[in-house]
């Protein structure tokens, strides 16, 4: 499979009180073209630095070593011309999810004008067009009632809702890109396998790669084709879904594996073939 990115060497270092403190260390990675890849590891272990790192998000002030490559060649579609780029452009080749949706909304604009004004960015839309795009991308997120909806206001809806928009937001432009922070964290455990069903559903449609960022391994699992294990700023383990659930090689994944214990630790001991 051709590799959409090849991250090589990578190290970011954050400035705090001072001093530096290392975030990813030396981090070697391909990510496939239309694959599925979740990077789980616990809290400080570097996985949004990784993601913002590929996003071309980090702050200013973050001391970057290393280097990502990008097939560039595979970025090209009918509404975005082939250019001299050498890195995707974060909004539109690349869609990015937050945790906290109501911090990627603007609170004082309804938010089928917030959908349109992706497509009208990057696509090149004029406002009709942009409306029905945004109305169709309502209709793929299943909100209720697209047509009203265009006109609701980021409070007006709920968690899962707002968190629907923000995705429909993340792939207005058609990114190829879909990378999810979190995105899924700050939901009752219902809503959050909506929205993996719905990522699910978005990513082979659209035939878009994904990155899914979790410290949840069981979530992971549900989506994930490969899995990539941080542990503070390192990899520590990666591998096909399968093989870290059952056959994690390194201490830490199993860990992470055994702190799974709660009412959805029995799939994940099926899948990992105990037998009691
Ligand atoms: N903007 C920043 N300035 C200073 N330090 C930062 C900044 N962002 C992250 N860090 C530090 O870098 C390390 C990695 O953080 P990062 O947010 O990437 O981890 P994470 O695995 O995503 O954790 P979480 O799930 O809690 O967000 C942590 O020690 C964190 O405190």
């Amino acid at each position: 499979m051709t590799a959409l990115l090849s991250i090589r060497d990578l190290s970011v270092a954050y400035r705090r009180d001072g001093r530096e403190v290392a975030a990813l260390k030396n981090i070697n990675l391909d990510i496939a073209s239309g694959e599925r890849l979740a990077i789980i590891g616990e809290s400080g272990s570097g996985k949004s630095t990784l993601a913002l790192a590929i996003a071309g998000l980090l702050p200013a002030s973050a001391r970057i070593g290393g280097r990502i490559d990008w097939q560039m060649s595979e970025f090209r579609s009918p509404h975005q011309p082939s250019c001299l780029r050498k890195t995707p452009l974060s909004g539109r080749d690349i869609g990015f999810v937050f945790q906290d949706p109501s911090a990627s909304l603007d609170p004082v604009m309804p938010i089928g004008k917030q959908i349109a004004e992706v497509a009208r960015t990057h696509l090149g839309l004029g406002w009709p067009q942009a409306y029905a795009r945004a109305r169709t991308l309502l209709e793929r997120v299943r909100l209720p009632d697209p047509g009203t909806a265009l006109r609701t206001f980021p409070h007006q809806l709920s968690g899962g809702q707002k968190q629907r928009v923000a995705i429909a937001a993340a792939i207005a432009a058609g990114p190829k890109l879909l990378i999810a922070d979190e995105a899924t964290s700050a939901l009752d455990t219902i809503v959050q396998a909506e929205i993996v069903s719905l990522i699910r559903q978005l990513v082979s449609e659209d035939g878009m790669t994904l990155l899914f960022v979790s410290h949840d391994i069981a979530l992971a699992a549900e989506l994930a084709e490969r899995i990539a294990v941080f542990r503070h700023g390192e990899l520590v383990e990666i591998g096909a879904t399968a093989e870290i659930v059952n056959a994690p090689r390194h201490a830490y994944t199993r860990a992470l594996l055994d702190a799974h214990i709660g009412l959805d630790a029995e799939p994940m001991l099926r899948r990992a073939g105990a037998s009691a």
